[in-house]
This record gives C-alpha cells, structure tokens and sequence, in this order.
C-alpha cells in the first residue's frame, strides 16, 4: 500500500468540525497505513493551545477507537500547533517556518495540504495569504480542502471563486460535500454502469419517477444563527440533494477521469427546470418549518436560541423537479429534506413503469443512511393454486464486516484528495448551477405570499402540502 508523504496545515483546529470528524478520519487512515512516519499536521487557530494541548484533544477525539494506545500516542505526536489569527499577514511567515521544519523532519517532499475548516467568510483572505506568504509549496503539491457552503447564494459563490483562483488552480481546490464520501453515494455510478441490467432500462422510457429523501430527526441544535440564513434549501437541497439528484440523472462518463465525470453532472444541473412564476413554484414546491412536537418534548423552530421568533426560514422542503433534457423528459424527480422528522433516512427510490396496467412497476431502493442496502422489488407469482402477482423483495445490505472496513465519508474525501482524486468532489460549475437552481426558488418565495408557518409538528412526517405535492401526482411517498 502507497504510504503518502504530506503536511497538512489545518485551520479551524479548535474548532467543532475538527474535533467530531477530522482527527478521527486522519487516525482511521493512520491506521490504516496510508499515512505514517512521513506524515505531520500543523494545527491553528486563535486560542492560545499548546501541541501538547492539541495531541490531547486529538487522542480524546480518537478514544472510541483506539486499540493500541501507544501507537495513537505515536499518531498525535505527529500534530503540532501554531496559534495565529487568518488576519495577521505576519503569522504566515510564522507557519512557513514550521513547516519548512517539518517538512525536513518528516521528509514529506513539500506535499501540502491547506484544509480550511472555519467560517466561509475567512476563506478568501487564508488562501490569498497561503500564496502571498510563500506558504504554498514550490517542490510538492499544493492541495486546498474547503468546507461548505460555498457562498450564500451565486453572486457571493461568484465572489468567493473569483478569490479562490487568484491563488489556486481548480484542480487544486477540493470543495467538500461529505454526501459524496457516503458508501453508496459514491458507489452509484458503479452501480448505474457495471449492471447491464440496470444500465440498459436507466432512461425515461422505463423509470417512471425518483424519489431522493434525506430526512433527519435533529433540530437545528446550536447552529440558528447560521441555519436563519441558511434553510434547509441552502443547507442540504443546494448542495447535497442535488449531488444526488446529478449521479442518478447524469449519463454514463467517457471514462473515470473526474474531468468526464464532472462534464456529465454538470450537464445535468445546468439543465435542472427553473420554476417560472410563483404558481409554478408553488404547484411544484412545498417549504415548512416545524412547530413544537405533540408532545411538548420537542420545541418549535421559532423557539429554538438564536431564532427569530417569528422567523419564516424554512427548514423542509420538498419539490417536483424536471429536467429540461431530452433524455429525462417527462421524468419527475422528487427531491426532499428537512429536520425534526420522524426519522433519520437518507434513500433513493427509482421507480420503473408497470409492464401493464394492475401490475407494480418494479422499484430499486437504495439506502444510504443509517442502513446501507439495495432492496429491489420484482413481481412474482404467489405460489399456491392461483396466478395472482405479489411484489417480492431481493436486497442486499454489506454485512458486520463490511461495514466495519467500510470508511467514513470524511475518511474516504481525506484519502482521496491525499491520492489527488478529484472525483467526488465538486466543481465550480456544479455549484454555480446548484445555486442558480436555489436562487430562483428563493427569488420567487420572495414574492409569493407569506408562508403560514409553522406547518408541521416536530418528529412527523413533514407538512400535508408535500403529500399532496407527490399524491397529485399519482404516487406516494415510499418511506
Ligand atoms: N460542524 C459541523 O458539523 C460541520 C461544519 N461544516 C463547516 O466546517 C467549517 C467549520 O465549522 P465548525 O468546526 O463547526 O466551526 P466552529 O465555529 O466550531 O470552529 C471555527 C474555527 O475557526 C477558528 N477561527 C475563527 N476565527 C478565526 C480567526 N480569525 N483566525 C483563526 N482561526 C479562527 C476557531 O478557532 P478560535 O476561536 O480558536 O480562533 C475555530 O477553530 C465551517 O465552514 C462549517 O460550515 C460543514 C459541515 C458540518
Ligand atoms: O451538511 C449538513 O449535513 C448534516 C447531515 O449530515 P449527515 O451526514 O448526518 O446526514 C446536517 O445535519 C447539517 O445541517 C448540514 O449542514
């Protein structure tokens, strides 16, 4: 296995993100040997922490899984930390020193790997530095890991690329969307394209729909001040469901090269219908936000902490969504999110048109989270003295094992930029599509009438309107 050289300069090391996710990741694929002795990770951010300090929040943030103490005590004595303020132009110098000297110590060839986990706001002003400081390496690989959101909207993602490339090439920036590092999200296209059978009736002719849900039981916990900006449109439709939506819709790639894949999820986003009036919008979109669960256990959206109380920011959405290409006319897509639901479920659902009339259509299910599985739903006859059809139901779920080998979405998008595998991560154009797409529902809401919210009690199934939106339709939701 290829052990990696590289140094990773992580900002947002005190952060939430880093403590939940990122150390626990590196560790896995410390583990796991892809990186070891020729490996270091420069931690910063403003408080005044120690390495010591830093290796010790590291081995908290890793206890779940360490088998062998003294090899994580080797791992964290890999981290150091800097303190320094993204602001202060002086600091970078400071950084360029340490890591010129780890560099030498580790003899990781000058790979390096800027990996920007704080606010998006700060993005612009670390990557011009990261150039302008001589931080940027001349011998390795330049490497830039940034976290959503990508802007608020497109003219602020415009503003934010437009920064971005004065120091970096596109092939350098990796934009995360952890839906991508997902067992089977990014598994789908192998299993769009490596199935005849499934490959040869992926088409309008014979899907008759697809249903893509990611459902989540959380509130939006301590997050309100950014999630009244945000929504869930911005927070999880902008970005993650559209993702989705680009790899069941996209045609098959020239090859495996992230520049063909890429090319095929852009044609389909660019090509995503624009809703045209507030009453299409409204035929076609629902939006809610939850009110205090039945109970009382659980409080309503206005009365979480930093939310306005009479706040209209929308935290589910659901809608029908068309794609202006000839190869999926007339195919809906319905696409839904929102928090406070009954349950936490990400799936997909293509539904294949009936053969004739009183007899299901076939169906594949794809379960992405918590559970994995395939489940397909196939007609056969019930067996006994009649010829009557019921659906069976073969499926497929990686076993203990499996899944215990299986990486984690941050581990696996870590790993793949570590190997310079831009495949699942987005592109610029993605984004902008994404967000043109978000942009007009948001324009038109603008001008539609006030929503009448809240519209769903927290732990249901979401608002009535987004039943009627699919009931009308002539079908169901699945889940
Ligand atoms: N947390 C999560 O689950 C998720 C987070 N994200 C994204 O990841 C990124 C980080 O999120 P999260 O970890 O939650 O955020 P936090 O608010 O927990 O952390 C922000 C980090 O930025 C540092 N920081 C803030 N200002 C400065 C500054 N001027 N100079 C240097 N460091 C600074 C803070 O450290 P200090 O105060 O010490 O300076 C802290 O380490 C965001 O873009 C977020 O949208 C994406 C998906 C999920
Ligand atoms: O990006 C985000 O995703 C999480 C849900 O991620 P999951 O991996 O737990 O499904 C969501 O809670 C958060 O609001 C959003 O910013």
């Amino acid at each position: 296995m290829e052990k990696h050289r590289l140094l990773i300069t992580l900002f947002g090391a005190t952060g939430d993100l880093a403590a939940r996710k990122l150390y626990l990741a590196i560790y896995r694929l410390y583990k796991n040997n892809y990186i070891s002795e020729h490996f270091a990770l420069i931690g910063t951010a403003r408080r005044p922490w120690t390495d010591d300090y830093l290796r010790e929040v590291v081995l908290n943030s890793i206890k779940d899984e360490i088998d062998d103490q003294a090899h994580a005590e080797e791992f964290a004595s890999h981290f150091y930390y800097q303190s320094h303020d993204v602001n202060d132009v002086d600091e970078y110098h400071n950084l360029q020193e340490l890591a010129l000297e780890l560099e030498e110590m580790y003899q990781t060839k000058g790979n390096r790997i800027f990996y920007i986990s704080l606010s998006p706001s700060l993005f612009p002003i670390i990557t011009q530095h990261i150039k302008g400081s001589g931080l940027a390496t001349e011998q390795g690989y330049n490497r830039l890991i940034i976290e959503k959101p990508f802007g608020n909207d497109l003219n602020s993602a415009n503003e934010l690329q437009e920064q971005l490339q004065v120091s970096f090439e596109e092939n350098e920036i990796y934009r995360i969307d952890h839906y991508l590092g997902k067992g089977f999200v990014k598994s789908l296209l192998n299993l769009r394209f490596s199935n005849i059978m499934l490959k040869s009736i992926w088409n309008k002719e014979n899907i008759d729909h697809v249903q893509i849900t990611l459902a989540e039981e959380v509130g939006v916990e301590d997050r309100g001040d950014y999630y009244e900006n945000s929504g869930v449109s911005k927070d999880m439709i902008q970005n993650h469901a559209l993702q989705m939506l680009s790899l069941v819709a996209m045609n098959e790639p020239k090859d495996d090269e992230p520049e063909s894949i890429r090319q095929e999820k852009i044609h389909i986003l660019k090509n995503l219908h624009q809703y045209d009036s507030v009453a299409e919008l409204q035929e076609n979109v629902v939006r809610g936000q939850y009110g205090a669960s039945e109970s009382n256990e659980y409080k309503a959206y206005r009365d979480e902490d930093k939310v306005d109380a009479e706040s209209t920011t929308e935290t589910y959405f659901a809608a029908k969504v068309l794609i202006d290409l000839p190869e999926w006319e007339g195919t809906p897509f319905f696409i839904r999110s929102g928090k406070r639901l009954n349950g936490k479920y990400t799936t997909i659902h293509v539904q294949f048109k009936a053969t004739k009339e009183g007899v299901p259509g076939n169906r594949l299910m794809i379960e992405i989270n918590p559970d994995l599985a395939y489940r397909l739903y196939l007609n056969q006859e019930t067996i006994g003295y009649t010829n009557e059809l019921k659906q069976i139901e073969l499926s497929y779920s990686p076993d203990e094992k499996e899944i215990n080998a299986m990486p984690a979405d941050y581990e696996r998008l870590i790993l793949a930029c570590i190997q310079g595998n831009l495949n699942n991560f987005n592109h610029w154009l993605e984004v902008a599509h994404d967000w043109k797409f978000v942009d007009n529902i948001q324009r038109l809401w603008k001008e539609a009438p006030k929503p009448d919210f809240p519209n769903y009690p927290a732990m249901s199934s979401g608002p009535k309107a987004a039943d009627d939106l699919i009931n009308k339709q002539g079908f169901d939701w699945f889940d």
